[in-house]
């Protein structure tokens, strides 16, 4: 459509809503061309937003503040909706309170009338229907108040037609005044007392209604309201009186609610909307693109924002639509059984039904774009395009950059799609023959990623990342081209292009209202209508455009023509391909080739896949700790998030408090026993010394650690007393001994899993256990255990520091026996390396015994216990030695301490 006769169908459009301008419609094309040309200046006189640049210092400072009031506007429709949603909500929790407080009253009450009626509301199939009622509605299940002291009070429910229809619009939230007639009957029980309904098959079997006093009811009037509710008064006193086991609780009452046939009948559905197809049923779905500039601008861009997703959402449409005061620009899919009548939904005239001829309608530049390849829905639902109907507000359509904006309506000439063939088709045989001369400037006006996957023959990209570069790009391009060539009669024409055309408009509009060009043209409808109309009409002809058109939408390209002609950003390879990089924190556009998409999970680099997958883990993770939980202490906390101890570890503690009940506190337990395994994983040979074996709970957790240090040093045979991962442990009570000798043998044969742990629980069948010799050994992985009878573990130890034992040095000795000599202990392992290897560690148990080290540092002593409390005047005595030990170690030169708070106090000592 040339632009003379486009102008004239806008005027006849005009002309037809406006009866005061009848002889537009039968003027000529070129007189309506004049006419709009001086209708155009009467607008922009009156608009500073289409008005000329120079004419227009107002339109820059409102442009300016566009974004500011949309902002405002939209927190006010949201703070006014908030508001509506509380009032509603407050409304509820009073009437239920009110409810509540009346039942409780009534419970106490001694009169023996119930303060309220029970209502039993059944809606007419129609109206269910309709209502799309919900469970509460469903059940109709509701309450009445009694009116209380003036028996006459209009605004209780039963006893005035208009309060009873307040309160059942408040229970049917949907129901319409004047949609409806009100009914009443009196209750159809069954025999446990349940009200019955006309559906209920009782009453439909034909059991007779016992008793139909007055049958049903029309509520027409006040009286008849009042009357019905005294028939339920009767009904339930009388029902009480002949039965004592009666099920009612309170006189009860069924409304019926039928739809009224006299009700004037809703406005018939628009045109389009007649004999339309189920959207849900569509096996495809069709994309398409649209974008209009309404000369007059849109004066309420929200208002229309809202009528378009309510219009559009029978169609089940799905899109990215964009709403200004500019225009609109939308980027849609739409159930491919539904198109027909989506596309009358937005062309239809006022007169034909159409709704939107005030902002779309006429002013489509071009119409609607549809792509002539619908995508089956399997597909599309695998990889939607769009995921929701999203029509949003913004202060332009695209985003162009400029403080004021230009008119778009003076955007140069419309070339059609074929004449844009046929134009690119001659520069190109005349570039190939060499007459480049009277070749035209093609400019390729989207971002660079969009032009290194596909473009026109000839056509120069402007590789711009953003339309707002573009200005810049064009002055400099431009800027020696002569301005006076006549329009329509050079051979040297300006053109440009874009994907669906809207950028072209912005383009053209600067070009020739900043620049001054004056012999421009654009392609109509962007390459998607290039693309459209030449497979449609010349479905032969080899298409110009090559490789991919990039499309702004889930797709993220169509193909036009086989050639690659993008440059994998990751590889060089040559590619089609155009994606985003999945790391939402860089999110790149970029030209990639499928293997580099899967190589690099579709991200752009390394660092950004490294970025995805942790990212994937984190999720996980998160969905694991999603789950609330109250910790009674820290310490519990603390063991929620720590790895579980091993099976056998935990029927340690139950065998120990089995065999030896008043010593079951001594064992190393959770944390302490973990920590131990970690430090004897983490020697250099894996070599332990315990002293105080007792029920071998931290032998157990060595020998775990020794056998992994073992494991890291490739050790293949398992330690001796002379060398290699090697725990011995040291007690003096033969019992201890007998027990913690049968759990070391399950460890070495059963391991520490639940086979271990069961073989550990049958002990406890077994009542005593007894050890017998001096030592016993255990072989478990690469390391060996030897449990050591020993009448006093100090004097044994000193004997080995003399150098004179079989057992070649520690990595670990864990203090754990008699705590009234610890200095003598860490004497004989600090004062020589024949027990403990330089660099080695010593560890010392309960070395903040029960917390009593603080009142011994500020000298409390067992004197300050109470003469008869002996168990409070050792422990203070023995915290008094404590505290001496720990002050005098950390002064000594030889080590270096640190002191954990973990469980009762552990003194980490290194030797130096
Ligand atoms: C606190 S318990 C050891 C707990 C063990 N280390 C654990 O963590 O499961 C102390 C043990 O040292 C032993 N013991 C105390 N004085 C001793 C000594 N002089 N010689 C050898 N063993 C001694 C006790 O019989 C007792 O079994």
């Amino acid at each position: 459509m040339s632009r003379v006769s486009r102008a004239a169908s806008r005027l006849r459009f005009f002309a037809s809503r406006n009866p005061s301008q009848p002889h537009l419609a039968r003027q000529s094309p070129a007189f309506l061309y004049q006419s709009t040309l001086r209708e155009r200046h009467t607008i922009a006189q009156a608009s500073p937003l289409l008005s000329h640049p120079k004419e227009r210092s107002a339109g820059a400072a409102y442009h300016a503040s566009v974004n500011q009031q949309l902002v405002e506007r939209r927190n006010e429709i949201h703070r006014q909706k908030r508001q509506a949603r509380q009032k509603s909500l407050d409304a509820d929790r009073e009437r239920n309170l009110k409810l509540r407080h009346i039942f409780r009253e009534s419970s106490t009450s001694s009169d023996g009338v119930p303060p309220m009626f029970a209502v039993k509301v059944v809606a007419c199939p129609t109206l269910r229907s309709e209502l799309k009622m919900n469970g509460r509605e469903k059940r109709g299940r509701m309450f009445v108040e009694r009116p209380q002291g003036e028996a006459n009070a209009q605004e209780y429910a039963c006893n005035s037609v208009k309060a009873l229809r307040k309160t059942i619009h408040e229970f049917f939230r949907r129901l319409k005044k004047g949609q409806y007639i009100l009914s009443a009957s009196l209750p159809t029980l069954d025999e446990e007392g349940n009200v019955l309904t006309h559906e209920d098959p009782a009453i439909m079997d034909g059991v007779p209604n016992n008793h139909t006093l007055f049958g049903t009811l029309p509520l027409e009037s006040d009286s008849d309201v009042q009357r019905a509710f005294a028939e339920a008064d009767d009904f339930f006193f009388k029902h009480r009186s002949l039965n004592e086991t009666s099920a009612l609780k309170r006189p009860t009452i069924v409304l019926h609610v039928t739809k009224d046939p006299d009700a004037p009948l809703p406005p018939p559905p628009p045109p389009y909307l007649e004999h339309m197809a189920d959207p849900r049923a569509s096996p495809t779905m069709t994309m398409l693109s649209f974008y209009a500039f309404p000369p007059g601008g849109i004066p309420d861009a929200d208002a229309t924002a809202d009528s378009l997703r309510r219009l559009w959402r029978p169609f089940g449409a799905l899109g990215r639509i964009y709403v200004a005061q500019e225009g609109v620009n939308a980027q849609m899919a739409i159930p491919s059984n539904v198109l027909d009548n989506f596309l009358d939904c937005c062309t239809l005239p006022d007169e034909k039904g159409g709704k939107l001829s005030d902002v779309l309608g006429p002013y489509m530049e071009n119409g609607i774009n549809v792509d002539p390849m619908p995508v089956d829905m399997a597909e599309f639902r695998s990889n939607p395009a769009f995921k929701n109907l999203h029509v949003r507000v913004r202060s332009q359509i695209v985003a162009d950059g400029f403080e004021t904006p230009l008119d778009w309506q003076s955007a140069g000439y419309d070339m059609p799609p074929l004449e844009w063939h046929q134009k690119i088709k001659e520069s190109k045989m005349a570039n190939e023959t060499g007459q480049s001369n009277s070749l035209p400037i093609v400019l390729d006006c989207r971002n660079d990623y969009e032009t290194q996957v596909g473009k026109f023959d000839l056509a120069e990209p402007l590789g711009t990342t953003n339309f707002r570069d573009s200005w810049e790009v064009l002055k400099n391009r431009l800027k020696d081209t002569p301005k006076d060539a006549p329009i329509m009669r050079a051979k040297r024409r300006e053109t440009a292009y874009c994907t669906g055309g809207i950028r072209c408009v912005k383009v053209n509009a600067y070009l020739t209202q900043e620049l001054g060009m004056t012999n421009v043209s654009r392609l109509a409808g962007g390459v998607i209508g290039y693309d459209r109309t030449l497979s449609e009409q010349r479905p032969d002809e080899e298409p110009m455009f090559k490789g991919v058109n990039y499309v702004f939408d889930g797709r993220m390209g169509r193909r036009i023509t086989n050639d690659k002609l993008g440059t994998c950003y990751t590889c060089g390879a040559k590619t089609h391909l155009v994606t985003n990089c999945k790391n939402d924190n860089c999110h790149r556009r970029m030209v990639q080739c499928e293997h580099c998409q899967d190589a690099f999970y579709g991200t752009c680099s390394s660092a950004c896949k490294t970025r995805v997958v942790n990212q994937l883990r984190g999720h996980e993770e998160a969905e694991l700790e999603e789950e609330k939980v109250e910790y009674d202490s820290i310490d519990d906390y603390t063991r929620a998030h720590s790895t579980p101890r091993r099976p056998l570890l935990a029927e340690i503690e139950k065998n120990t408090a089995s065999f030896l009940p008043t010593g079951a506190h001594m064992v190393s337990g959770d944390a302490q026993g973990s920590l131990l395994t970690t430090l004897a994983s983490m020697t250099r040979h894996g070599r332990v010394l315990e002293i105080g074996t007792f029920t071998g709970y931290a032998t157990a957790c060595f020998l775990d650690g020794a056998a992994t240090a073992g494991d890291l040093s490739e050790q293949s045979l398992p330690g001796t007393p002379e060398g290699g991962p090697f725990v011995l442990s040291l007690e003096r009570d033969r019992r201890a001994l007998g027990v913690a000798s049968c759990h070391i043998g399950v460890m070495a044969k059963h391991g520490l899993g639940e086979e271990g742990s069961k073989e550990a629980a049958k002990l406890r069948e077994k009542g005593t256990v007894d050890f017998d010799g001096d030592s016993v050994s255990f072989t478990y992985s690469c390391a060996d255990c030897e449990l050591l009878q020993t009448n006093d573990a100090l004097a044994t130890v000193e004997e080995m520091a003399k150098g004179q034992s079989k057992y070649s040095p520690f990595d670990i000795v864990f203090v754990d026996a008699d705590k009234t000599r610890l200095y003598q202990y860490v004497e004989a392992l600090v004062s020589n390396d024949n027990v403990l290897r330089k660099g080695g560690l010593i560890l010392v148990d309960n070395t903040l015994w029960k917390g009593l080290v603080l009142d011994a540092a500020r000298g409390y002593d067992s004197e300050d216990a109470a003469p008869q409390d002996k168990k409070n005047r050792r422990a203070r005595k023995l915290a008094s030695k404590m505290h001496r030990f720990n002050s005098a170690v950390v002064k000594d030169a030889r080590v270096e301490v640190l002191q954990l708070s973990l469980r009762d106090g552990l003194t980490m000592i290194r030797k130096i």
